[in-house]
């Protein structure tokens, strides 16, 4: 309309401000495009919610893509490193080396320490380590904290994140250089089955609050153990899960303890199943660790809004998780063995042990 009633000079300028309209138009939609990105970003988990919560028994977790600069799948090598040729036709052979679905079941003798620390020390991760010590397990975290020093990746950052009702108790042990500890409070607990679930409450919500800024690496692992070997960078991998000493060798899988009553979460069918893992060592990129601890948790709960409690807690929900979202490395039982049990010819090394412990004693609520 004004085209025909105004002058040339108003013209030009209706004009400029038409098309200066336009450009902001399109800047806005260019910032809006971004911020639905940016929110789909930030929505992923709370669709991998969704998701797992739709399906009853079948366990899918959409991944989000990780937005950590450190990749476990960057296997670059510094140049000049003197080390032992690898051979194609020797190796360990009393063992399987690897899964049906074709990722590597670790052994003493299946990797060059020399050349795995070399690999990662160069893309120099952050790992976390979470360890929980409530009521009387502080005991544990002294003789833990020392010969991890000694043994768990030494030479990497690692910040220990103890959960304790009792921040008092945490130990003065001397760190390497770029090893720390975080305290976390957590209430005290009146049944120890409570603090077992609640490590999956408690890392979900850490993670969420602060651990996703400042970790590239997580590690869940029991206190009551002692390192006597090295658990190095040849456990790093995607999602690491260690096989249960007690059923690796010969258990058939209608025998692994896993939760068998349809009306938990944790159910698994007679006839399914792959190895019975462990809860006390577990390990993997901060997201993926973060969809495991997550499904944990809010599988547990759903659980127990029906009144029922999976036969091994935590590590129930946990097999379940591994069996239908496969890990991307299977660690032996060098990775946690135990002081009960006589170490076999197959166990080249003891790398982490857990300790004999009087459960009556040191659990809150006695137990087995
Ligand atoms: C070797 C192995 O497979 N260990 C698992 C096994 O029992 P464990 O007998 O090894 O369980 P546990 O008593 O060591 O408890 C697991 C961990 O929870 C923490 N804790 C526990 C109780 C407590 O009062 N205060 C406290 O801090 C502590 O970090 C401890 O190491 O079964 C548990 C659940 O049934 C967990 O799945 C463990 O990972
Ligand atoms: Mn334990």
């Amino acid at each position: 309309m004004c085209f025909f009633m105004l002058r040339a000079s108003s013209k030009i300028y209706c004009l400029v401000s038409f098309i200066s309209v336009l450009i902001l138009l399109w800047a806005f939609y260019l910032y809006s495009q971004d911020s639905v990105q940016n929110r789909i970003g930030l929505m992923c988990n709370d669709n991998t919610a969704a998701a797992m919560k739709t399906h009853t028994y079948v366990v899918e977790v959409k991944r989000c893509s990780n937005k950590d600069s450190w990749s476990v799948g960057n296997l670059l090598m510094p140049t000049g490193l003197t080390y032992s040729q690898p051979n194609t036709q020797r190796g360990r052979t009393d063992v399987n080396c690897v899964t049906n679905w074709n990722v590597p079941l670790v052994w003493e003798g299946t990797f060059d320490p020399l050349v795995i620390d070399a690999i990662y020390k160069k893309t120099d991760p952050r790992v976390g380590v979470m360890i929980f010590a409530v009521g009387k397990y502080t005991r544990f975290l002294k003789g833990f904290l020392e010969t991890s020093e000694k043994y768990f990746l030494t030479g990497f950052r690692v910040t220990y994140y103890i959960f304790t009702d009792s921040e008092k108790d945490i130990p003065a042990v001397p760190l390497g250089e770029g090893r720390n500890i975080t305290v976390l409070p957590v209430p005290a607990a009146r049944r120890w089955q409570e603090v077992v679930f609640g490590r999956m409450k408690w890392a979900t919500i850490t993670i969420d609050k602060q651990i996703r800024n400042e970790t590239d690496y997580l590690f869940l692992m029991d206190v009551d153990s002692l390192f006597y070997h090295r658990f190095g960078a040849e456990s790093f991998s995607r999602l690491s899960a260690v096989l249960h000493r007690g059923y690796y060798k010969k258990t058939e899988r209608v025998d692994f303890p896993y939760e068998r009553r349809p009306e938990s979460r944790a159910y698994i069918p007679f006839g399914e199943g792959d190895y019975y893992y462990t809860a006390a060592v577990l390990g993997g990129y901060l997201e993926d660790m973060y969809n495991l601890v997550r499904y944990c948790y809010e599988q547990s709960e759903e659980d127990a809004s029906n009144n029922i409690e999976a036969v091994w807690q935590e590590e129930s929900h946990l097999n379940k998780y591994l069996l239908y979202n496969k890990p991307t490395k299977v660690l032996s039982p060098e990775y946690l063995w135990s002081d009960y049990d006589r170490v076999p010819a197959d166990i080249k090394v003891v790398r982490i042990s857990q300790l004999k412990k009087n459960y009556k004693e040191v659990r809150p609520n006695g137990g087995h």
